[in-house]
């Protein structure tokens, strides 16, 4: 993936390994309304160690399976999180080719079934490449059904992304949106949103490779993408209902939002059009994606978090990189494991 030029503000003070938090220091001070474990681009597959596209990091592809292992054994012991957000790229593309895809996917949610929380599935770019995403709406991967229904008017049944909303506790709302549901991802040539996506990357991308970056707007890459009109329409309804409701929002999705979160060229196509949405609204805190393996965090202009979860697959035996958000009232307080950072999200 193409870095950007080292961009110091995805860093501020407030939010490098300095801040480093012990959840001790807070323990005590209330109890949480409710936690939730967080975990990203576990990318399993039974094949041996090998390098990112770059070759500047290693990837551990059978050891994602002993961490997922491990993230789920920590949850399960008391008091277990209310869930568990997996943040897209459960499996690695390479196994399409390996012919593996059912089998790694059987495996991984051999070990999601002993969890006790329930997890809500994010799908990312290497669900679409070892599955359609007519495939994925069938599997295990598709938690739609823990959909908050008790509010019929923020239904969306009829449009072709993979979103939904759920209120774990009152005042508190979890979106999870669909960025790539504009892409050349995972949909059939045939399909008249395939055909527009492959449009807007071709006009934006001029290489032949479309996994290769081009500037200026080099967040135009087929392993990202981006949300349609109608996505767009539909996340604004839920966040206007959270406004008039007093209530707090987390957006979680696999490609991040913001640009300044990441220094690779890994964030949404239609960033702005999504940070417009979220900027229109009071209620969004905090957005949770995955994608950079290498992690990142900006607070925006509008006091929104933006977290980049750092990933399962490039964190090598003896580390780990899953967190555990224990929510107050005006705050959540990450207690990241190994690589991910422990944070204070105060709103
Ligand atoms: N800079 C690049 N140029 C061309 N292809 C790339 C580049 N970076 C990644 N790719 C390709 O894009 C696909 C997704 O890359 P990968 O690094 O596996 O994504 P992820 O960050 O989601 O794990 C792979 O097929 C990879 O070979």
């Amino acid at each position: 993936m193409l870095q950007k030029p080292h961009d110091t503000s995805r860093c501020p003070e407030t939010a490098g390994r300095a801040m480093d938090l012990e959840l001790s220091d807070h323990a005590g001070y209330l109890r949480p309304c409710f936690t939730f474990g967080i975990i990203a681009d576990v990318q399993y597959m039974d094949q041996d160690d090998n390098s990112n596209y770059q070759k500047t990091r290693t990837r551990y592809y059978r050891h994602g399976l002993d961490l997922l292992r491990s993230a789920i054994d920590e949850w399960n012991k008391e008091p277990v999180p209310s869930f568990i957000l997996q943040l897209g790229d459960i499996i690695d593309g390479f196994n399409a080719q390996q012919l593996t895809s059912h089998l790694s996917l059987q495996t991984v949610l051999g070990e999601i079934e002993k969890s006790k929380a329930p997890f809500h599935h994010v799908w990312g770019n290497h669900e679409f490449y070892n599955f359609s995403r007519d495939y994925l709406k069938t599997s295990k991967l598709c938690t739609k059904q823990l959909e908050d229904e008790t509010v019929p008017s923020l239904r969306h049944d009829g449009e072709d992304f993979y979103a939904y909303h759920f209120s774990p506790f009152p005042k508190f709302r979890f979106v999870i949106i669909d960025t790539y549901d504009l892409s050349v991802l995972g949909r059939e040539t045939a399909k008249e949103k395939y055909q527009y996506s492959l449009k807007i990357l071709k006009e934006k991308n001029q290489n032949e490779d479309l996994d290769d970056s081009d500037f200026p707007e080099i967040q135009f890459v087929q392993f990202n993408g981006g949300l349609s009109q109608e996505q767009l329409s539909w996340l604004n309804k839920v966040l206007t209902y959270s406004d008039e409701n007093h209530e707090k929002v987390v957006v979680a999705s696999h490609v991040p939002i913001h640009p300044q979160a990441t220094d690779s060229a890994g964030y949404a196509w239609n960033y702005s059009a999504i940070l417009s949405i979220l900027h229109s609204h009071t209620c969004v805190v905090c957005c949770l994606s995955g994608h950079d393996h290498d992690g990142g965090y900006f607070l925006d202009s509008h006091e929104i978090h933006h977290i980049i979860l750092e990933g399962i697959i490039e964190t090598p035996p003896g580390s780990h990189a899953f967190g555990t958000m224990h929510v107050f009232e005006d705050r959540m307080i990450l207690n990241g494991r190994g690589r991910t950072f422990s944070r204070v999200i105060s709103y």
